[in-house]
């Protein structure tokens, strides 16, 4: 089978960007409440329209470089469509996953939202559930009493717009996650369920190197795809050495990847993912948040490789730029600072996902308009920048990387 064919290439994070799965934000986003906020990973309120027109933005600008642009509400309605069998059993399991799997208001909730043309049930979930919309009963006074002051019977999934987390591609191959926190928990439930029945992937040859249901914790944002055997993955808040451990071992046994680059990042709100502090943008060129170095300009990193049998071989550097030059082979690095490491301006940035890059093509990026010192700066160093507005969706601390689940990018010639 030619590369062409299969449903999943992504062999860097780099090459020309052909397909990618986006989520226009919807009424999950005006589901947030400032007692909500914190729990939910917001910072403050998104007002939807303006982010909606703002990620429409994000996905003109893909359209018109040649990306084909996927919505994964779209997907996961249409896999649902396949078979009645498949939106019942996607539902139970949505249900038990937010704390329904019997009784009375399981079944009402399971009534209420089958009897939805499938695109419709997919927003609802998306949008939570408010506690008014069908009856309840329980058989606990104290409970039920309790109950009736959270206004959601099943929650909002706010931080879907932000498709890059729940599931990622290595190679022809999944990561689909097991979040850390319960906000997203369930937004991995999508994928599972597009890449299972939607007829562009099911029954192809894609390899689920780790499925959601793991009880170590990986996120699709601490997933770089450095080159068609190199990665680098983040040990963060959200993703734990156990995890990677066990990824390198689903991987190094069956695919081309041999190597992975962990890098240990501050565990920080701000700084939740790697790709939150370290994007690839170019062969040889990487933007990086300062405010993960130590006076030194050293960080703790810990190298994979694939060792005799099938067994692992771990060592420990500290100097990023000699690591990523051995391990890609490169013989100049251009480690392009946010802000041009200016203290305020690219803690202020970062903050913003100024250092949040998508790569459409090698050398070619898409961040968001307010970071525009980090913008030049890029600039300066030889990179294409295609700016989108962000006043809205920044609120929610993610970038146009977080924003994207690329699925295919063309191959790099060697
Ligand atoms: N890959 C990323 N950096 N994703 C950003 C996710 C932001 C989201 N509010 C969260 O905390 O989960």
């Amino acid at each position: 089978m030619t590369n062409e064919t299969l449903p999943i290439n992504v062999n860097s994070e780099i090459g020309q960007l052909k397909q990618v799965i986006l989520h226009r934000p919807g009424h999950e986003v005006e589901n947030l409440m400032p007692e909500t906020m914190k729990s939910l990973l917001f910072d403050d309120i998104p007002f939807l329209p303006q982010a909606q027109k703002e990620h429409d933005a994000f996905a003109a600008i893909l359209t018109k470089n040649a990306t084909e642009v996927l919505y994964l509400e779209k997907l996961a309605a249409e896999a649902l469509q396949t078979s009645p069998q498949v939106k019942r059993d996607f539902l139970k399991q949505l249900l038990s996953e937010s704390a329904f799997k019997s009784g009375d208001t399981y079944d009402q909730l399971t009534d209420y939202l089958l009897d939805m043309p499938a695109q419709a049930m997919v927003n609802q979930i998306m949008a939570g559930i408010r506690r008014g919309k069908i009856q309840t009963s329980a058989n606990s006074l104290s409970r039920f009493v309790n109950d009736q002051t959270r206004p959601f019977l099943i929650d909002p999934m706010p931080n879907l717009y932000f498709t890059r987390d729940p599931a990622a591609a290595i190679g022809h191959g999944l990561t689909i996650s097991s979040m850390t926190f319960q906000a997203r928990r369930r937004e991995s439930l999508f994928m599972q369920l597009i890449v299972k029945h939607h007829p562009r992937f099911a029954d192809q040859p894609i390899h689920i190197w780790r499925d959601r249901d793991q009880g170590t914790r990986l996120e699709g944002g601490d997933e770089l795809v450095l080159s068609n055997h190199v990665l680098a993955i983040g040990i963060s808040e959200r993703t734990s050495s156990e995890a990677i451990q066990d990824l390198a071992k689903s991987l190094f046994s069956a695919s081309a990847y041999d190597t992975i680059i962990a890098i240990q990042i501050p565990h920080a709100h701000a700084m939740m993912h790697l790709d939150t502090v370290f994007t690839m943008v170019n062969r040889d060129q990487f933007t990086v948040y300062p405010g993960i170095f130590n006076e030194q300009r050293k960080m703790p990193i810990f190298v994979l490789h694939q060792d005799r049998g099938n067994s692992i071989k771990v060592e420990h550097f500290d100097d990023l730029a000699a690591v990523l030059k051995r391990e890609l082979g490169l013989s100049e690095l251009d480690l392009i600072l946010t802000a041009d490491g200016d203290p305020v301006a690219a803690a202020r940035e970062q903050w913003n996902d100024g250092s949040n890059t998508l790569a459409i093509a090698p050398g070619v990026v898409v961040t968001y308009d307010r970071n525009y010192v980090s913008n030049q700066v890029l600039r300066k160093h030889g990179v294409k920048v295609w700016e989108i507005p962000s006043s809205e969706l920044s609120r929610g601390r993610g970038g146009p990387r977080c924003m994207s689940m690329p699925i295919y990018r063309v191959d790099l010639k060697a």
